[in-house]
C-alpha cells in the first residue's frame, strides 16, 4: 500500500545489481510478501552536493504516479541519516544496452516491438505531462519477458542541462536540446528516431568520434544510411520522418504507432495496442 512507511528492515538485501552515479542497485525481497524488487540506494551528501534534492523530490513524484506496463515501477521509498532508498520494480532481463552490445543489432521485427512499446509508454507520459527528455538504451530494461521498461526517472537525477555537457552521451540530444532552447514533447519523438536507427544499425546515427562533431552532426541532421546492413524501406522512412530538425515537423506518437513499418512487424499480442 502506498502510505506505508518502509524501512529497511522490511527487506533482505540481495546481489548488488549495479551501480549508478549516485549509489548502488540490489535486488532485495521484500519480508512479509516475499515480493522481489530492485532497491536503488542514493547518497544524501551526493544530492546536496549536486543540489538535487528537489529535482530528485519530483522525479519520484513523477514516476511514483505513473502506471504503465512500459514505465517501470517506483513503489515507495524511505530514507535513513545518510541514504535515500527507492523501491523500484525489478525487471529480470537488465539493460535493454547489453542486449543490443551483444547482438550488435535487432532484426527489424524485434527493433519495431520496442518503438512501439515506447511510443506506447511516451504516448502516455505526454498526458500526464511528462516529457522524458532522456531515453537511450542504458536507461530501458527488459523484464522477464523481454519487455521493454523505461527505467531513468527515478535515478536520472542530474539536472537535464548539466547532465549532457558534464557526462555521458550527447547521441541522443535534440538538436533544440544541443542548443539549450526551449524544448516541448516532440524531443522524445526525435530520440525515438535515434534508437530505431541504433537498434536496426548497432550504432546511433550521429555518432562521432569528438563530442563537437556529434553536436555539428545532430544540429545540420547528417543522417545517412548505410548500405549495409540491408534495412527495410519503411524502416528508413519512419526514421527519416522523426529525425527532423523542425520539431513541429516531426511524425506525432499516433503516427508512428500507423506507420507501415510498424503495422508491418508488430501484432497486437507483441505489446497492448
Ligand atoms: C550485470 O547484469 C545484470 C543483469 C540484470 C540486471 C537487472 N536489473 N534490473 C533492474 N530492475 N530494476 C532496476 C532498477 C534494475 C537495475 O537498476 N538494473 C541495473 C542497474 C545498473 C546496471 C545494470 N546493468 C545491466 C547490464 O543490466 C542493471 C542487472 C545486472
Amino acid at each position: 500500500n502506498p502510505k506505508k512507511q518502509w524501512s529497511l528492515n522490511d527487506f533482505e538485501i540481495g546481489k548488488p545489481l549495479g551501480k549508478g552515479k549516485f549509489g548502488r542497485v540490489y535486488l532485495a525481497r521484500e519480508v512479509k510478501s516475499g515480493f522481489i524488487v530492485a532497491l536503488k540506494v542514493i547518497f544524501k551528501e551526493q544530492i546536496e552536493k549536486y543540489r538535487l534534492h528537489h529535482q530528485l523530490k519530483r522525479e519520484m513524484e513523477i514516476q511514483t504516479s505513473l502506471r504503465h506496463p512500459n514505465v517501470l515501477r517506483l513503489y515507495g521509498w524511505f530514507h535513513d541519516e545518510e541514504r535515500i532508498y527507492l523501491i523500484l520494480e525489478y525487471a529480470h532481463g537488465g539493460e535493454l544496452y547489453r542486449e543490443l552490445r551483444k547482438t550488435g543489432r535487432l532484426s527489424e521485427k524485434q527493433a519495431a516491438i520496442y518503438i512501439a512499446s515506447l511510443t506506447q509508454a511516451l504516448a502516455y507520459c505526454h498526458e500526464k505531462h511528462v516529457i522524458h527528455r532522456d531515453i537511450k538504451p542504458e536507461n530501458l530494461l527488459l523484464d522477464h519477458e523481454g519487455r521493454l521498461k523505461i527505467a531513468d526517472f527515478g535515478w536520472s537525477v542530474q539536472s537535464r542541462s548539466k547532465r549532457h555537457t558534464m557526462c555521458g552521451t550527447l547521441d541522443y540530444l535534440a538538436p533544440e536540446m544541443v542548443e539549450n532552447k526551449a524544448h516541448d514533447y516532440a524531443v522524445d519523438n526525435w530520440t525515438l528516431g535515434i534508437l530505431c536507427y541504433e537498434f536496426l544499425y548497432g550504432v546511433p546515427p550521429f555518432e562521432a568520434e569528438r563530442q563537437t562533431d556529434t553536436f555539428r552532426r545532430i544540429m545540420k541532421v547528417d543522417l545517412s544510411f548505410p548500405s549495409t546492413p540491408d534495412v527495410s524501406a519503411e524502416a528508413k522512412d519512419l526514421i527519416s520522418q522523426l529525425l527532423v530538425k523542425d520539431s513541429s515537423k516531426r511524425l506525432s506518437l499516433q503516427k508512428i504507432m500507423e506507420h507501415p513499418w510498424v503495422i508491418k512487424n508488430v501484432t497486437s499480442h507483441d505489446t497492448i495496442i
